[in-house]
């Protein structure tokens, strides 16, 4: 059995929302291959935080004693509660004992977050973040329902998009898929680019990162970012907007990965016009940002993946691998 299910972009597809089905309560959850944790608003929350969103009944649910969970991602938020063991349904696939991570306490950014009733973690199961005993991911929990142990993502620019499980459809992408090898060891999608590029201006330097659906823009270390906006007019670092901007009707350089020897992977320069800034000026923030403190790692998020349709290979073929294909 295989399924699919369509993700739908918040405003500024600053996160791409999929429904998920957990007993008899429909979720709208935030798909993240960039951690390992399936968590969910729930009835431990203070009730304000509560307001707006699918709440988790845990009086009703199986606990799974002694177990709790506490997690903090790259942009700082946080969450962390108690966990249960429930049926959860993604796209016509059931696992029937996922641990479902119920919120007793939520950062600010969630807090805030009107739309998203909590994460679905599909990076590596060690990365999974319930003590004293790790759980699996919902992925890990289906694989042996899949005819092949694969995800493949088509995440889109202000449309809706589709998460396949267990197939590749090749309806979905142009070309060949090109695929790179990735190293699991520290429970990331991590691949390394064997050199990049800023338009027409090579870069043989190479450039290791993780795919990350959970992450909104493309982190890189900030010399790389300050080389590539050199290329747009008026870009500038600005402290107000937290990080680089220009105007909006700047033509942007595309940006490119290559991979498997002389495979490129590119990202169109409208893709890293994110967004505007704000009503008054006409400032856009760009796509490729500097990774902040906390991050260690070079993070292709949603402006990356947009424009691709990518193949998290869990081992159809030996490793695990990501494969690239122009959508
Ligand atoms: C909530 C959340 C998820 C992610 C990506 N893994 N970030 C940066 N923040």
């Amino acid at each position: 059995l295989n399924g699919t299910a369509v993700t739908s972009p918040e405003a500024n597809d600053l996160e791409y929302l999929t429904p998920v089905t957990i007993g008899n309560v429909t979720f709208h959850l935030d798909f993240d291959t960039g951690s390992a944790d399936l968590w969910v608003y729930s009835d431990e929350l203070p009730t304000d935080e509560q307001t707006g969103h699918a709440v988790y009944a845990t009086t009703d649910s199986k606990l799974l004693p002694g177990s709790s969970w506490e997690i903090l991602y790259g942009d700082g938020s946080s969450a962390g509660g108690d966990v249960f063991a429930d049926t959860v349904v993604v796209g016509g696939l059931t696992a029937t004992m996922q641990a479902v991570e119920a919120a007793a306490t939520l950062s600010a950014e969630f807090e805030r977050d009107a739309h998203s009733d909590g994460l679905l973690g599909l990076a590596f199961s060690t990365l999974n973040m319930v003590k004293p005993q790790k759980q699996s991911t919902f992925f890990d929990n289906v694989k042996s329902q899949l005819d092949l142990p694969v995800i493949a993502t088509s995440l889109k620019h202000g449309a809706p998009g589709t998460y396949d499980f267990g197939f590749i459809d090749e309806n979905k992408y142009t070309g060949p898929l090109t695929y790179v090898d990735v190293d699991s060891s520290r429970g990331y999608w991590t691949f390394t680019a064997d050199a990049y590029a800023f338009g027409d201006d090579q870069i043989s330097t190479s450039l290791t990162g993780i795919a990350d659906t959970g992450t909104t823009l493309i982190l890189l270390p900030s010399d790389t970012v300050s080389r590539y906006y050199a290329n747009v007019s008026g870009a500038q670092d600005s402290p107000l907007h937290g990080g680089y901007v220009f105007p909006c009707d700047s033509k942007l350089t595309p940006f490119t990965l290559v991979v498997a020897g002389n495979h490129s992977v590119t990202v169109p320069g409208e893709l890293i016009n994110y967004a505007p800034v704000g009503s008054v000026s006409n400032l856009c923030f760009g796509g490729i940002q500097a990774a902040s403190g906390l991050v260690d790692i070079n993070i292709f998020g949603d402006v990356f993946l947009k424009s691709q349709y990518v193949v998290f290979d869990a081992g159809s073929q030996g490793g695990p691998r990501l494969g690239f294909a122009n959508q």
